[in-house]
């Protein structure tokens, strides 16, 4: 199979990966060497640079990643193993072939949203002005953000979150485990997954103050 890609664009967007692992770093959003990240060098065949597993993404370096085929195998020697939620990141670059790069993160409010809406599966938000990140732009549009199971298997895992994703909707949670938010490079990826966290953060607050304005009528 021949993989054509050049190699100072690998460069280039891997160190647009790393720059963007320090903003996350710096919101506390790698907790205990959590989170993967990766971006597309070639559509078809596929080929990938991801995170090595189990590194700290805290502390993420061009050296801490390695490129993969669409099966999660290794492209060219080397001693790194890929991460063990790889085979996600070829899911959303098989079905969203626009697709250029993808971020996993493990926050806070990704984990409660994920829980508290599992029932309904599938998160909906409207009429926030942050959906515009997204690139949805009609009067009070909605999305729905869905939420699959944190299967063990991550063959199981990775073929739901393919089964589920909306390419309108750049995002899925998986419950209690974090989101994978993709965009057509590492900027629109990054700004997609803030947007989404901002959301979350903000449909928390919201659930709440309601449930204390519900607590405080009942007193
Ligand atoms: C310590 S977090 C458990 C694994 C996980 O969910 C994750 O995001 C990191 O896995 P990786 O193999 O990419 O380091
Ligand atoms: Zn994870």
């Amino acid at each position: 199979m021949t993989y054509a890609f050049k190699q100072e664009d690998r460069i280039r967007t891997v160190v647009e990966l790393v720059d963007a692992a320090k903003n996350f770093a710096e919101k506390g959003w790698f907790p205990a060497t959590s989170g993967n990240l990766s971006v597309k060098l070639s559509g078809e065949p596929l080929a990938f640079a991801v995170t090595a597993s189990g590194k700290d993404k805290e502390n993420l370096t061009v050296h801490d990643f390695l490129v993969v085929d669409a099966d999660s195998k290794a492209l060219e020697p080397t001693s790194l193993k890929p991460s063990a939620e790889t085979l996600i990141h070829a899911e959303v670059y098989k079905r969203v072939p626009n697709a250029g790069a993808c971020l996993h993160v493990h926050t806070q409010y990704n984990n409660l949203i994920s829980d508290l809406m599992f029932e309904r599966g599938r998160v909906r938000i409207q009429g926030l002005e942050l959906i515009k990140a997204l690139n949805i732009w009609e009067e009070n549009a909605a999305i729905e953000i869905p939420i699959v199971e944190n299967w063990a298997d991550i063959p199981k895992l990775a073929a739901e979150i393919g089964d589920v994703l909306d390419p309108r909707v750049p995002a899925v949670l998986i419950r209690n485990h974090g989101i994978t938010a993709w965009g057509e490079n590492v900027f629109a990826a990054k700004r997609h997954l803030e947007a989404f966290e901002w959301m979350f953060h903000n449909l928390f607050l919201k659930l709440t103050l309601q449930g204390n304005a519900l607590a405080a009528a009942a007193l």
